[in-house]
């Protein structure tokens, strides 16, 4: 049986103040049933959340690191320090990283073999354009990404696969249940192929884009939905506890 997980990326939001958000989601969630929960900061207060949450149910991840252990990368993070810095897990292959900073299956991957080497969760992130879904391509463009971006031998204690359609992302627009099934599906298919249906039973495969409390509850009846990659929701402790809630209860 899966674990589910609902995780938390605070993207480019956050200072020393929005700490106290995750005592207080610690607080109300001492032993989420079932349930794993994780919130990844910007990279600046990855150290400070993890002393904030040490001990307690509320793990801490990177929003992104690099493919090489160290060197000359000038801005970037590696794994390792990520490790050091106290997160558990990281995302890669955001669509947001894919747009801002020209990420490709082939840097993805690279990044997640790094991740895993090291002993992170990478939680690995695939997801269509509005154009792409309109054409027809979801399946198509899911599958590839999904075939480029995921390394061999992954299994579920060091893979989570997060499909987030980019359209839905921040907009407020949620496919329907049956599209996100569809994909979750799909991807459960892909990995069986891949993996054999042993060890892609155990991936965990989170849904993202505009959850919210009002709408988590539904999208986690979903088949093959396991958790939810949460953004502007998971930016309050009043907004994602609700969320993680429905999760334990799903
Ligand atoms: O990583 C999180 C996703 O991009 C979803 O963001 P959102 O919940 O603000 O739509």
């Amino acid at each position: 049986m899966r674990r589910k997980l609902a995780a938390g990326n605070w993207k480019m939001n956050g200072t020393g103040a929005e700490l106290a958000e995750l005592a207080a989601l610690a607080q109300s969630h001492p032993a989420p049933e079932g349930t794993d929960i994780l919130i990844c900061p910007p990279a600046t207060l990855l150290s400070r959340a993890a002393d904030t949450t040490r001990g307690g149910p509320v793990q801490v991840g990177g929003q992104d690191c690099h493919a090489a252990a160290s060197g000359a990368h000038t801005g970037d993070l590696s794994a390792a320090m990520l490790l050091d810095a106290g997160a558990s897990a990281v995302i890669l292959g955001h669509s947001e990283r894919r747009a801002d900073h020209g990420e490709t299956d082939a840097i993805v991957l690279a990044k997640a073999e790094a991740a895993i080497a090291a002993g992170l969760l990478a939680v690995v992130c695939l997801g269509e354009t509005l154009e792409e879904r309109e054409a027809g391509k979801t399946l198509s463009v899911v599958g590839t990404q999904l075939a480029g971006s995921v390394p061999e031998g992954a299994s579920g204690a060091t893979l989570v696969v997060a499909y987030e359609p980019v359209w839905a992302i921040g907009t407020g627009k949620v496919p329907t249940l049956e599209q996100i099934g569809e994909v979750h599906d799909f991807l459960r298919a892909e990995l069986t192929n891949r993996f054999g249906a042993e060890t892609a039973e155990g991936i965990r495969l989170l849904y993202g884009g505009s959850v919210k409390p009002g709408n988590a509850a539904e999208i986690f009846a979903v088949s093959n939905v396991d958790g939810a990659l949460v953004g502007g929701a998971s930016l309050t402790a009043a907004d994602f506890s609700p969320i993680i809630s429905a999760l334990e209860n799903a």
